[in-house]
């Protein structure tokens, strides 16, 4: 097998004490915010505001769908049929995201809609580009680059079911916009815990067999987002990163890693199986050897030695991983966009079939799995805290 190695530069490892993560309102808290009374309010106030432009406005409509009619349920319009094609795309997209938060979203969109008209006169410098309407993450665009952080630091970034939703959102919106590359990472002293392990516990009254299926929906369209995401792809891995973070990382073109971060994919211990499809990219860039390591046996590597193994293009001492990866990336996002999209895609297009082939198999595996006692037996010890990995 042939093993597709990035650059290998491995910086000075030095380790440095974890900073305390700021605390995070509690989603159901914030999500509760949002009464009938702002709802309406913000439909009134929706009407006056100047065009926000397309992407908004079926950010909008997917909100108010979902936050009206709950998760999306009508036959997907025709492929001609362009503007209901594209609003559907935006509510499905919203996926289970529970109608209170989706009320939340909205008023918080169009919040920040109005506040942003409120100074339409005064030009905002590109740093103050805060994109309002997500609760799990925080979007910037500045320099032609958005960069998307995931924002639960207090539970080390792990990703809520309304997380994926979020992320696939910004993908969604970083793919069409003016930006010429598009960056991941995580805020606090995580880049991320993976899979939210409480995602298990809201169980619907139709079953488990339910949850899985949705969940099953949830994941494959999350990881298609990355095997389709069009622009170049960085994550700037900025500590630990566990399960599902680590094993969509075979799908960025880069990744640039913190010498403080390490690399899990614990899934035996959790009675699951790899996803995002590492069974593939993993035996790819790493040899079958080390990737067995990593995903059957679930061997926690350190940054040097995910440098060392390609999965990590390069690693930067901690203390200047910032500067340094954002300095690189400023340069990076100056180079024609074109250009840089177009060397992607002829990178990639010649994979995407097989990846999303990969990618519904992993799924169809990880749903049976979801349904075992081995993984219910190591969700249950981790909720209640009798194992930790
Ligand atoms: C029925 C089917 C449903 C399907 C729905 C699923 C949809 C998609 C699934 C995709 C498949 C993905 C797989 C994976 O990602 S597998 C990896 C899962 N992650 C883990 O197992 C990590 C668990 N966490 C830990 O082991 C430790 O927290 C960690 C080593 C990461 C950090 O330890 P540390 O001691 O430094 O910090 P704490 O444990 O005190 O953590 C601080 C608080 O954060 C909470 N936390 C952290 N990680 C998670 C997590 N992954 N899920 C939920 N909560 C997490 C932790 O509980 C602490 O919270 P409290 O302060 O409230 O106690």
């Amino acid at each position: 097998m042939a093993h597709t190695k990035r650059t290998l530069c491995v910086r000075n490892q030095k380790r440095r004490s974890l900073q305390v993560p700021a605390l995070q309102l509690h989603v159901s808290k914030t999500a509760m915010r949002a009464s009938q009374k702002d709802f309406e309010s913000a439909l009134s106030q929706v009407k006056l505001l100047k065009d926000p432009g397309n992407e908004v406005k079926l950010k909008l409509y997917a909100l108010y769908k979902q936050a009206t009619e709950g998760p999306c349920n009508t036959p997907k319009p025709g492929v001609f049929d362009l503007i209901n094609k594209a609003k559907w795309d935006a509510w499905n997209a919203l996926g289970s995201l529970p109608k209170e938060t989706a009320r939340q979203n909205y008023v918080d969109l169009v919040s920040g809609l109005s506040s942003s008209s409120d100074s339409s006169s005064q030009v905002k410098p590109e740093a103050d580009r805060k994109q309002p309407g997500y609760e799990t993450l925080v979007v910037t665009y500045e320099d032609s680059i958005t960069k998307i952080m995931m924002n639960r630091p207090a539970k080390k970034n792990a990703v809520t079911t309304q997380m994926y939703n979020e992320i696939m959102l910004a993908l969604k919106a970083a793919s069409k916009d003016d930006s010429a590359i598009t960056v991941l990472t995580g805020n606090g002293d995580y880049y991320s815990s993976g899979n939210d392990l409480t995602n298990f516990t809201d169980i619907p009254p139709e079953g488990i067999e339910e949850k899985a299926k949705s969940g099953a929906i949830l994941l494959r369209d999350f990881v298609d987002c990355f095997i389709d995401f069009p622009k170049p792809l960085i994550a700037a891995v900025n500590g630990p990163a566990v399960g599902i973070s680590v094993t969509i990382l075979g799908l960025f073109d880069t990744v640039y890693a913190s010498s403080r971060a390490t690399f899990h994919t614990p899934f035996s211990h959790l009675g699951q199986s790899p996803e995002g499809c590492s069974s593939y990219t993993f035996p790819k860039i790493m040899g079958p050897a080390k990737a067995a390591e990593m995903l059957i046996f679930g061997k926690k590597i350190t940054a040097a030695e995910a440098c060392a193994q390609g999965l990590v293009t390069e690693v930067f001492p901690d203390s200047t991983f910032q500067k340094e990866v954002w300095t690189r990336l400023k340069a990076y996002s100056k180079l024609p966009p074109n250009a840089m999209r177009i060397s992607k895609q002829v990178i990639r297009n010649r994979e995407k079939e097989k990846l999303h082939a990969i990618n519904a198999e992993e799924i169809r595996v990880l749903q049976e799995r979801w349904l075992s006692d081995e993984c219910t037996n190591a969700v249950m010890n981790f909720l209640t805290r009798k194992a930790k990995l």
